[in-house]
């Protein structure tokens, strides 16, 4: 039985509108001490207003918070770390140029020194099993290390609840694992854990307790360690998530080769950047090719070289369609046929500030200047709006308003609008990172098949992801990066698990071939 003590955080009839969306309707959640407890919901649901409002950042329209049964008024971060509350972001904020300590210094309100600073970072980083060096610099760190030190700072200001998004999107399976034997750890002294992830099978490993939102709204409780990821997902979407159905491909060997990359090799632009170092790739009509890699092993470089972010002198290092296309811009190998989906969805991805409508001709205008412009460039409104709407339905974007700002989506139905951008343009060649990276279960069902289809329907699919059980998935053959360098393609009957991870962990290829195939 729960007594009022037992729990660390009480919320009643938590609401938050913008304009005429209620995000979060009238919530009312309960997190014990001791208890890590899984916030669910589908893309939109209403999870980050909600943990936002917790953490200060959003001011609520109406409701409660309780914290250890009394009512209080989080008006900002400051307040809540105060409280003990503490939250690992999605998105790091931190500073490549400094050391680890330094970022968590940046953090601190007191004036500890440095050396203070980093001689109990590194203590607590080693007794909670996530060793840390506080004097390497941030920019020369893996994306997991980087997590490492925001978790180290937020645990250095001793919190009794600790608000994780997504932690796991950004580590490899090893270094998620070692995060929750932490997580068990933090539990286990009596810490709270508000956990947010669309990693159902995560969830139901790690986690007690789980409340489920829809449309923001509380739609049901329940102990995730009895459900299954199917259920989960059931609860999450309100109907059945397809599985994803990989139709074999067809004839690949005879078909053209419509994406190729030739010794691609490119000196670090930055001092944090990775070299890539001569990549060979080719990707065949009909074909979904997925490269695996921790991140920040050469992929963002790589997506930069073949999309056109970044020209080659050598114009034959990139060929679309068989044309070299190295030299070329974003604009020129998009005129060729290819789409290019970036990780980063606002700023890259999509002008925050613009309409959806404007940012679909933003992308298009120059590949479908027939479709979208009159002669004297008179844009056609109508077509550009039923264009939207079409993109809309089709990939189930959920929004406020019928053209909202970009920004104003959640994340995840970004990443489905942006897909869904370029899949309306049936592109011959399409190279997407992160396909699905913050997107629920049942969107993400749905854009991996969408991406099956389009290569069976004759395209070249390209996909960059750390999502290793999605290239399982998806891929037809899996290269890895290690390190700027690009392997051979494991055909996907041939690809384990343990082989591709020993490659991302940088195991030579003639090792990896001789590694038996599980029983
Ligand atoms: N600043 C804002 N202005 C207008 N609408 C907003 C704003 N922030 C969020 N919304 C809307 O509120 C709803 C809930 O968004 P929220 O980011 O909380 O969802 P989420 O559950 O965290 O989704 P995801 O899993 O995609 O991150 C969405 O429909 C979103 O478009």
């Amino acid at each position: 039985m729960e007594t009022s003590n037992a729990n660390l955080l009480e919320v009643r009839g938590l609401t938050k509108t913008f304009g005429t969306l209620k995000a979060c309707d009238n919530i009312d959640l309960t997190i014990a001490k001791g208890e890590i407890h899984a916030l669910l919901g589908e893309n939109g649901a209403g999870k980050s207003t909600l943990v936002k409002m917790l953490f200060g950042t959003l001011e609520p329209n109406a409701g409660e918070i309780r914290w250890d049964g009394q009512p209080v008024r989080i008006a900002n971060p400051h307040a809540a770390r105060k409280l003990g509350i503490g939250m690992v972001f999605q998105h790091f904020s931190l500073f490549d140029a400094l050391s680890a300590a330094e970022n968590i210094a940046l953090s601190l309100d007191d004036k500890t020194p440095i050396s203070t600073i980093a001689a109990k970072a590194k203590a607590l980083s080693y007794s909670y099993g996530l060793p840390l060096d506080p004097y390497s610099l941030v920019g020369d760190l893996s994306v997991g290390e980087r997590q490492r030190i925001e978790i180290i700072r937020c645990l250095l200001q001793a919190p009794e609840l600790i608000i994780l998004d997504e932690p796991t999107a950004v580590l490899t399976p090893q270094e998620a694992d070692k995060l929750f034997e932490t997580l068990e750890r933090l539990r286990s002294e009596g810490k709270s854990i508000l956990y947010i992830s669309h990693r159902l099978e995560e969830v139901k490993r790690m986690c007690d307790r789980a409340t489920v939102l829809r449309h923001g709204k509380v739609v049901g409780h329940c102990d995730p360690r009895k459900e299954t990821a199917a259920s989960l997902a059931r609860m999450m979407v309100g109907s059945e998530v397809q599985a994803v159905v990989r139709s074999p491909a067809e004839g690949s060997d005879r078909a053209a080769v419509l994406l190729q990359v030739k010794n691609l090799s490119r000196t670090p632009a930055t001092p944090f950047s990775i070299p890539l170092r001569n990549v060979n790739l080719e990707v065949k009509a009909g074909e979904v090719i997925g490269v695996a890699g921790v991140a920040g092993n050469g992929q963002g470089e790589f997506f930069e070289a073949v999309s056109g972010e970044v020209r080659q002198a050598a114009a034959g290092t990139v060929r679309i369609r068989g044309k070299d296309a190295g030299n070329l811009s974003i604009t020129g190998r998009r005129l060729l046929g290819a789409a290019f989906v970036p990780e980063e969805r606002l700023g890259h991805g999509a002008a925050p500030r613009m309409k959806l409508s404007e940012n679909l001709l933003l992308s298009r205008y120059a590949t479908d200047r027939k479709a979208f412009l009159g002669a004297a460039g008179v844009i056609h409104d109508g077509a550009v709006a039923s264009a939207s709407q079409r993109i809309v339905q089709a990939m189930d974007v959920r929004k406020s308003g019928t053209d909202p700002e970009a920004a104003s989506l959640s994340g995840g139905n970004l990443q489905k609008f942006i897909i869904g951008r370029e899949l309306d343009r049936q592109p011959a060649v399409m190279v997407v990172n992160q396909p699905t990276w913050g997107v629920d279960a049942g969107a993400a069902a749905r854009i991996r098949q969408s991406l099956i289809e389009l290569a069976r329907s004759g395209s070249a699919v390209l996909v960059i992801s750390q999502d290793l059980d999605e290239l399982f998935e998806i891929s037809d053959a899996i290269a890895v990066m290690h390190n700027g360098e690009m392997s051979k393609p494991i055909p996907i009957a041939e690809a384990t698990l343990e082989k591709i991870g020993l490659l991302m962990g940088g195991a030579e290829p003639g090792h990896v071939e001789h590694v038996a195939e599980p029983a």
